[in-house]
């Protein structure tokens, strides 16, 4: 695990944008699974505005790690707000776009969008293998759209769930543990005070911290990044990191 801290979110996107560029660079064709929360957008923002031209965005694929079930049009989709901040402004084909249908009925889109990864990615210890998962960490130590009061989806022999959100009700469908952690790297992208408890916990390795399942995320390859914002790490020892 490889920890990188910077002094603000924009320090955070410049920093991830140099590691994604590096590594679409070292691949023919790079499948990346899209996460949404705040500092995505932020990092989507820098991407649009600084790699636009320095990307060759027709080797790469989106996925996404988890949607919201609302059709793409709507606010709260994750989607949307990617196409809003990023893939309409790049220049990407949108056969390389693979969205999660939010608007169709969510255990069957769960199980087309399981498929879906077996038919679009390499097989590597027989499960879909990303070249990048990307992912958030809610206030709640959740990642993806695995709640801790859920966590048990993370051990689902599937490679998507349909998982509740515990305040809303609102209804996701979600990768799950085996997919994420079979990712040749993962990296989350993690800034704020308020994220500042759950990140020192499981940084920590404090006992509390098997609660999260943001602390379940250890790609069988070792290779994860933490990309944090002062604020989000102001809690971690220096011994333990
Ligand atoms: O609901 C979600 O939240 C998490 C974390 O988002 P943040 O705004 O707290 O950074 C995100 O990873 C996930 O993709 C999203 O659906």
């Amino acid at each position: 695990m490889e920890l990188k801290i910077y002094n603000s979110k924009e320090a955070v996107a410049q920093s991830f944008s140099e590691y994604l560029a590096q590594l679409v660079q070292a691949n023919k064709t790079t499948h990346i699974a899209l996460s949404g929360g705040s500092t995505p957008k932020v990092v989507f923002d820098y991407l649009s505005k600084n790699y636009r031209d320095k990307i060759d965005w027709s080797t790469v694929h989106f996925y996404w790690g988890d949607e919201r079930c609302v059709p793409p049009s709507d606010d709260e989709s994750n989607y949307k707000m990617t196409v809003e901040h990023l893939l309409s402004k790049i220049n990407i084909p949108n056969t390389n776009v693979h969205r999660v249908k939010g608007e169709d009925v969510p255990e069957d889109e769960a199980i087309v969008y399981g498929q879906l990864l077996e038919e679009k990615l390499p097989i590597n210890n027989t499960l879909p293998q990303f070249d990048l998962v990307i992912l958030g960490m809610g206030d709640d130590g959740h990642t993806a759209s695995i709640f801790p009061y859920n966590i048990h989806l993370w051990h689902s022999e599937n490679n998507c769930e349909v998982a509740i959100h515990p305040d809303s009700g609102q209804r996701r469908v979600t990768l799950t543990g085996q997919v994420i952690n079979n990712a040749k790297e993962v990296a989350f992208l993690v800034t704020g005070d308020s994220k500042s408890e759950k990140v020192r916990e499981i940084m920590n390795k404090e006992e509390t911290a098997s609660l999260y399942p943001a602390s379940l995320v250890a790609p069988t390859s070792g290779i994860l990044y933490w990309f944090l914002d002062t604020s989000a790490a102001k809690e971690i020892t220096l011994e333990q990191s």
